[in-house]
């Protein structure tokens, strides 16, 4: 093929000049794309396609019209292309075109998404040496620290954080839930730690240029951002300094033009944050549900925010708990008198519902691409805020809470200014377009005025115009007009075209008409486009200079923005706790847990919910909950740590009344879904997690493990259940709930101390089981697992010789319980492999348990008799079947596969 020229090859070699995935390049007043970018846009955007010869070949293009090229740049970046913009400008020569802008998914300002849109950077701290290579286990355990920078273009939101190894920098990012990342030179080649990234974000990984992480370099470009005072003031660590530089050097190179929305630098410090991993927030369905729907979410439900940026914080509220208490406390104030002062806050809630996103418009500004409807939404936002003011005020309650400071906060004079200025700049209701007047207010500029007269004044004498030579000329049909071609004239009807005066000069001939024009007239046109072109001109100066004015105030407009999203936040907890009956918990620090009459606060809205109580003190940290599939084990336990999450976040709870000690983070090991969606091995996933927790929760923490040791054979599955008890409680002293279908758990707490049973109860008349949904001490007294292969109509004799079999299991498997020191171990020895008891050969205790059981076991033998002489009794399928069943090692088999045997066997029995 020869070389494109023209058009076609200016494209090209645009293209090969930056690395975006797709260029699109203004061309007159369209936006063009050739080639196989054309074909891309064609087949992902659904955009027509034609040639475009050049040079003899012949080119795919596709195109937009220049206004609307933001919905296509805008799903092409969600698609995760990078798409550079290339502008054309005029030049003594004629057009030239220059790339002005790169969009990724971290630098799309044209966002409609309510959600924060966070640009990350990783980077590894160089001193600690590489990760590079990490082991499968580099969750946990290796000596890498990271830096992390995170900043919102929509917003001007810049944070900086730091992660002391690799499981807690994914922590951090999932907690921001980055859309794209720049990871930093030595992370980009720890492809485990990268996988990882992937796999918990939605992200982007772009590769930016190593240099920009350089520490000189990025410390230079922050602080010529943020200046000298809030960098030692922060105390950041040296690779979060490296993220942040990349990040602004990233959003400068892409163009994206909103540095100066970034006005302040903060540090996210994990400590005063609940840690929360990305598998806890999606088990406890924070923000999505399992099946990924924001329906059914926590957020959902708990969302009543008026605006978007309020919900946007309440969302954050969720995602990044606190752990002082008298942040929390603060909280918990303005809800309190919020949720008793139910016509103040209705009155909020109306007054709020007129702001618009104050910190997305402040980008816009700083951006140049806020037009004069922004502008009035920012001036009508700006007074909502002393009308929210006064409605505190006019509370006494409400005025007395921290609510007062809140809106205090942002420099009310400074708002009162700006808010003056843009009420005597902007029209009232002015166009969207920012180029053909009508945006400002008369009065604004004396000089703009006097344009706006002469135009106005020649304006009138074109409209009347026509009247005047009927008048004068005694002409009849006479129309004054303009178009393009023949510029203002006037026309005259074919009937009386011979009697216009003589200094009328005819342009034109239609078959009905003639058009003439006159000097006065030609002067007249040259006049009124003089003064349009002067008055666009002049309004849109004065409109960008105001814009410049507004973009000035951009942490003003945060400041306000942030204190109405408070507001709304706060508000929207206590609408929900005033509409649910929620109750302020009680803070504490000791780390006791007592809620009375709890619920779960998403379950409730559904479901005629029983309340239970939860009691967690220091002699009962770690409970063992039992019952039947179905139950509530699940809800019950996750209840409880949405009710803790609750009370960090500041918000009340769903419960008659609760204590609840602050915790510093919540984990959770609930079944793998998503995990096997992804077609990793389930078990293997459930024990990372598992080794997670045990290695990152303290004593402060909550845990949550429901079925832990379910994916694997039975043997395995208690013996892991058991020992990550014992390490649970003597280790680690987590505060835990352990849901399990093995009973054998409940036997710990008759050995370790601070191990308490409950169950979920269920009642059990004439066959049917009820569900109580009611948690009360003590571990379930029967076997639920056969009741329901019973209700599913296995047949007696098979249900029943089951019944026999667990029986016997269960009386010889004792094992001995690893105490934490402060009690007697029980030992008992059951030979697992024979099925045979033996005797403990070490201690006397243990001795005595040992020989209890074996007499248990002889029992239970002898009474297995009458079943021999029953399946004696049986048709010969049945039999088999039950010869089946007897060759089960339960032990060996997991859950699933009996499971699949029971139905199996089910099956059979149906056949005969
Ligand atoms: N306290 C409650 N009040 C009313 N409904 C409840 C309550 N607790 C749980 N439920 C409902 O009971 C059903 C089963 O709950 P859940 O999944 O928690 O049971 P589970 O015991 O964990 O089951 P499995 O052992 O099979 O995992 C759910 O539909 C849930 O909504």
């Amino acid at each position: 093929m020869t070389e494109a020229t023209g058009i076609v090859g200016e494209f090209l070699s645009l293209k090969e000049t930056t690395d975006a995935e797709v260029l699109a390049m203004q061309c007159g007043d369209f936006y063009e794309f050739f080639d196989e970018d054309a074909e891309l846009v064609a087949e992902e955007l659904d955009l027509k396609l034609s040639q475009k010869s050049s040079h003899g070949s012949s080119y795919p293009m596709a195109g937009v019209p220049l206004d609307d090229l933001t919905p296509y740049l805008k799903a092409l970046v969600e698609r995760g292309y990078r798409v550079a913009v290339a502008d054309q400008y005029e030049t003594d020569e004629g057009h030239a075109r220059e790339i002005v802008r790169v969009v990724t998914p971290g630098t799309l300002l044209e966002t409609t998404d309510a959600d924060a849109q966070y640009l990350a950077a990783v980077v590894e701290d160089g001193a600690a040496g590489g990760s590079a290579g990490a082991s499968p286990t580099a969750d946990v355990g290796d000596d890498a620290s990271y830096g992390l920078a995170f900043a919102d273009v929509t917003t001007g939101r810049f944070l900086v954080a730091s992660g002391e190894d690799s499981a807690e920098t994914l922590t951090e990012l999932y907690r921001f839930d980055p859309v794209e990342v720049l990871p930093g030179p030595a992370v980009r080649n720890d492809d485990e730690l990268v996988q990882r990234i992937r796999d918990r974000t939605d992200a982007t990984l772009t590769l930016h240029e190593a240099e920009s992480f350089a520490p000189k370099r990025a410390e230079h470009v922050v602080r010529e951002q943020f200046g000298r005072e809030p960098l030692e003031g922060l105390d950041v660590p040296r690779p979060a300094i490296s993220a942040a530089g990349s990040i602004l050097s990233y959003v400068e190179e892409t163009g994206a033009g909103v540095l100066a929305s970034m006005t302040r630098i903060t540090t996210h410090r994990s400590d005063d944050h609940v840690t929360l991993d990305g598998t806890t927030q999606r088990n406890l369905e924070l923000t999505e549900t399992m099946q990924g729907d924001r329906e059914g979410s926590l957020f959902a439900t708990i969302d009543h925010t008026e605006t978007s940026a309020g919900g946007r914080l309440l969302k954050e509220w969720l995602q990044r708990p606190r752990r002082s208490q008298s942040v929390l406390e603060e909280r918990q104030q303005s809800v309190a008198a919020l949720a008793s002062a139910a016509l103040a806050r209705d009155e909020l809630r109306e007054v709020l519902g007129a702001a618009y996103d104050l910190e997305r418009l402040a980008s816009k500004a700083t951006h140049g691409s806020a037009d004069a409807q922004d502008l009035v939404a920012v001036r009508e936002t700006l007074e909502v805020l002393p009308q929210i003011a006064d409605v505190i005020d006019s509370d006494a309650e409400l005025g007395e809470s921290p609510l007062s400071a809140i809106v205090d906060r942002p420099d009310r004079t400074a708002v009162a200014d700006l808010w003056e200025m843009l009420e005597e700049a902007i029209a009232e209701e002015p166009p969207s377009t920012v180029t053909q007047g009508g945006l400002l207010q008369r009065g604004y500029r004396e000089e703009l005025d006097e344009v706006i007269d002469r135009h106005e004044a020649v304006r009138r004498w074109l409209e009347n115009l026509a009247d005047r030579e009927k008048r004068e000329y005694g002409l009849s049909h006479v129309t004054v007009d303009r178009n393009k071609t023949d510029g203002y004239y006037i026309q005259v009807g074919r009937s009386v075209a011979d009697e216009v005066p003589d200094h009328y000069e005819q342009i034109k001939t239609l078959k009905n008409s003639k058009r003439f024009t006159t000097p006065e007239l030609e002067d007249k046109e040259r006049e009124i486009l003089r003064l349009e072109e002067r008055r666009g001109d002049l309004e849109y100066e004065l409109f960008e200079s105001l814009r410049e004015d507004v973009a000035a105030e951009a942490a003003l407009l945060q400041d306000v923005g942030r204190a109405l999203a408070t507001v709304d936040a706060l508000s929207s907890l206590a609408t929900h706790a005033a509409a649910n009956g929620w109750v302020r918990p009680e803070l504490r620090r000791d780390g006791d847990l007592e809620i009375d009459q709890g619920r779960h606060p998403v379950v409730e809205q559904t479901t005629e919910f029983v309340p239970n109580d939860v009691r967690m003190t220091d002699d009962r940290g770690f409970l063992v909950v039992t019952g039947p599939n179905m139950s509530g084990k699940s809800t019950y336990m996750r209840q409880v740590a949405c009710i803790v999450l609750l009370a960090q976040v500041g918000s009340f709870v769903p419960a008659r009344e609760a204590e609840i000690g602050l915790v510093d983070g919540i984990f959770t090991r609930v079944g793998a879904l998503d995990e096997l969606a992804q077609g990793r091995s389930t078990f293997m996933v459930e024990m990372s997690e598992l080794s997670n927790i045990l290695h990152t929760a303290t004593e402060e923490s909550l845990v949550i493990l429901d079925e832990v040791g379910r994916g694997t054979a039975t043997y395995d599955g208690i013996s892991i259940a058991w020992s990550a008890t014992e390490y649970l409680h003597n280790e680690v002293r987590a505060k835990t709930l352990f849901a399990t279908h093995y009973h054998e758990l409940t036997g710990l707490a008759e050995h370790l101390p601070r191990v308490a049973n409950v169950h979920i109860a269920a009642d059990e008349r004439d066959g049917d089981v009820t569900f109580l949904r009611t948690v009360r001490d003590g571990p379930t007294d029967r076997s639920y697992g056969i009741h329901v292969a019973d209700l599913a109509g296995v047949p007696g004799p098979v249900v029943d010789r089951a019944r026999d079999v667990l029986g016997r299991l269960r009386e010889e498997k004792a094992i001995e319980a690893k105490g934490d020191g402060s009690s007697e171990p029980v030992q008992a020895v059951f030979d697992l492999s024979s099925g045979t008891m033996e005797r403990s050969a070490t201690t006397d205790g243990g001795e005595a348990a040992s020989k209890s059981a074996t007499q248990a076991s002889l029992e239970t033998a002898a009474s297995s008799e009458t079943d021999a002489d029953r399946e004696a009794a049986l048709e010969p399928e049945k039999a088999d079947v039950l010869a089946d069943l007897e060759d089960v090692d339960v032990n060996e088999t997991s859950p699933i596969e009996l499971l699949t045997k029971v139905q199996e066997w089910q099956r059979r029995l149906e056949d005969e």
